[in-house]
């Protein structure tokens, strides 16, 4: 059987969206022009623009790397990429992952920033087990103080977006995720493509006004067009299956770390994966299809939760970051493990943290200056 694109390769696997047999060099170059389409198509970035890449050195992320890397120079989009990496200070794991940042920081010759749980919030995510306990999940925490951390990250850096490795596999499960748990409200955000900036221009005007008085973040009127918190986030990989991912990082035999997070046995999205994994076994389009079905739901207003309603934005009492309520959920979870923490002196003032982070550079650990 011979490739269906070039028609003379030598096929080495079926493409997971139409089962078309490809070779090897074929399946390359599909893979990155599907998702140089798909930042054509939902136009996610500008000419020039300061793109952060969050680099966990876990698979996905490090294909991103690669590709925007790849298709920034094919096509000229002349975008300044830079990489933020969040060390959460898992032991035994993040300190690995990260040195394959670092390697591939210096592969490509992109800046490398990395932003520690530890020196923000007071706690690593350790630290934090050791708070919670072994058999409660702590993604949580993880999740909540990461989104912080790449705010910051990207902060300081001068980028106004950036770019995650989350993939349409990542995108399914969180979707069933949600609907496992009757969090209906988050649906819409989930599937899509680019979040964080979606509010209306009242919206914006109110929040940068509150910027004007708030304490910590005067300073910042004039220098970022969004509040802290609605950094847009875009997923250049949403439509690119997980097992492609896989495939195209070994093909190329690019360096990440494959193990596991410590923590990942307990946190709730594991049931939602294994659910896709059996589903997937009997049907490989299952993954587009819960996507595509996400995409298309919109909850009926008298339904939509607060969190997921984003006219009640206002700015955190306490850090000035974006929020629902009057503490962000960071704020919120930081009050709560220091009142749990029989071993913490005093409280943490979290938004000292935040702001002595963002007015002190970090040392970079791998500046190529790329
Ligand atoms: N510690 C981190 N530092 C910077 N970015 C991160 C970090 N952890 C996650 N991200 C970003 O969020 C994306 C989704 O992360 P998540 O851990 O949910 O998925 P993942 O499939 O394990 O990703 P990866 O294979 O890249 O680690 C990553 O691809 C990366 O872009």
């Amino acid at each position: 059987m011979k490739c269906a694109v070039c028609g003379t390769g030598r096929v080495i696997l079926k493409r997971m969206k139409n089962q078309e047999p490809v070779c090897k060099e074929c399946f390359l170059r599909c893979f990155e022009d599907e998702v140089y389409e798909a930042i054509v198509q939902s136009n996610l970035f500008k000419k020039k623009e300061i793109v952060a890449i969050g680099a966990s050195g876990g698979k996905d992320s490090t294909c991103l790397i690669h590709v925007l890397h790849t298709i920034n120079q094919r096509y000229q989009m002349e975008l300044d990429l830079r990489l933020v990496a969040v060390d959460e200070g898992i032991a035994g794991y993040r300190n690995h992952s990260l040195n394959c940042v670092e390697e591939n920081a210096k592969i490509y010759g992109l800046p490398l920033t990395i932003i520690s749980f530890k020196e923000l919030f007071g706690y690593t995510m350790d630290e934090i087990n050791a708070v919670v306990g072994e058999k409660k999940s702590k993604c949580t925490h993880c999740g909540v103080f990461r989104r912080k951390a790449l705010d910051i990250g990207c902060e300081k850096i001068g980028a106004e977006i950036i770019a995650l490795g989350h993939n349409a596999d990542d995108i399914a499960e969180t979707v069933l995720m949600n609907l496992f748990r009757g969090d209906v409200g988050r649906l819409e955000r989930t599937c899509e493509i680019r979040s964080g900036s979606d509010i209306t221009p009242d919206l914006l005007t109110k929040l940068q006004e509150e910027m004007k008085s708030h304490p910590a973040m005067v300073e910042y009127v004039d220098q970022r067009q969004y509040p802290f918190g609605l950094t847009p986030k875009v997923k250049p990989f949403k439509y690119a299956y997980q097992r492609e991912i896989v495939l195209y990082v070994h093909y190329l035999q690019l360096k990440y770390f494959s193990v596991e997070c410590t923590y990942a046995p307990v946190s709730f999205r594991g049931y939602a994966r294994q659910f896709l994994l059996k589903s997937q076994a009997i049907d490989s389009s299952i993954i587009m299809n819960i996507v595509h079905s996400g995409e298309r739901m919109k909850l009926m207003p008298q339904f939509a939760n607060r969190a997921g309603d984003k006219s009640i934005m206002k700015l955190c009492t306490r850090c000035g970051f974006v929020s629902s309520q009057h503490l962000c959920q960071s704020c919120l979870l930081l009050d709560q493990l220091i009142r749990d923490d029989p071993a913490h002196p005093q409280n943490i003032d979290c938004i000292a943290r935040s702001a002595h982070v963002l007015s002190n550079p970090l040392p970079d650990i791998e500046d190529t200056g790329g």
